[in-house]
């Protein structure tokens, strides 16, 4: 199997619904932001404190490319992935990218008591996830073979459509093998 990528803003579930897809995938399951935490010691919010949101992102995309290499995989990406062209070319050379579309005010609702993410550390969320939204929707579209909105009501439902597309997708037959040269 291809590797999976999800993307989508902060809140959109990438990591939340990417473990449970895995499992239900039988795939392998990483975080690129975990990783990133484990592999510096360092919480995201410090990472950001100490080197910038440039230095968050040159480790990200180093990550993302060492994730990329293994096969099979399901990756949950952060949700700024998606701003470097480096990266949303090599999620789209190198797997099934899905996109999990999500509306301001729900990522505000999910995101109500959070603190872990530096970018949210502002006094007007609404705004700031407005902002981040104009920029980078039109990037996750352009990354994305699959699109699936984001829905009210039991998150075992959405993680059921995404599993039954990504199946589709698994047994839809792959480009055929270019014909043979013909003589003139
Ligand atoms: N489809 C969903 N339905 C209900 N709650 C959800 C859903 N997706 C995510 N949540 C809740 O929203 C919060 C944030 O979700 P999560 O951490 O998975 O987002 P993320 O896409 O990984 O964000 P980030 O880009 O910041 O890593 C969690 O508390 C999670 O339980
Ligand atoms: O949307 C973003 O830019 C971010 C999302 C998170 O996944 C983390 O990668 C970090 O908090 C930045
Ligand atoms: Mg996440």
């Amino acid at each position: 199997m291809r590797n999976v990528y999800l993307v989508g803003p902060m809140g959109s579930g990438k990591t939340t619904l990417g473990r449970r897809l895995a499992g239900k995938l039988g795939l392998e399951f990483h975080d690129s932001d975990h990783v990133i935490e484990e592999r510096t010691g360092a919480s995201i919010n410090l990472i950001f404190d100490i080197e910038g949101e440039a230095g968050f992102r040159e480790r990200e995309s180093k990550i993302l490319e060492e994730l990329a290499a293994m096969q099979g995989v399901l990756i949950a990406t952060g949700g700024g992935a998606v701003l470097a062209r480096r990266n949303r070319d090599l999620l789209k050379r190198t797997g099934i990218v899905v996109y999990l579309e999500t509306p301001v005010r729900q990522q505000l609702r999910r995101l109500r008591r959070d603190r872990s993410r530096p970018l949210l550390q502002t006094p007007d969320r609404a705004q700031k996830l407005e902002e981040m939204a104009a920029q980078r929707n039109p990037l996750y579209e352009e990354v994305a073979d699959l699109v699936f909105p984001a829905r009210s009501g039991p998150i075992d439902r959405t993680i059921h459509s995404i599993y039954e597309a990504l199946k589709n997708q698994q047994s839809e037959p792959q480009d055929p093998p270019s014909p043979p040269p013909t003589r003139e």
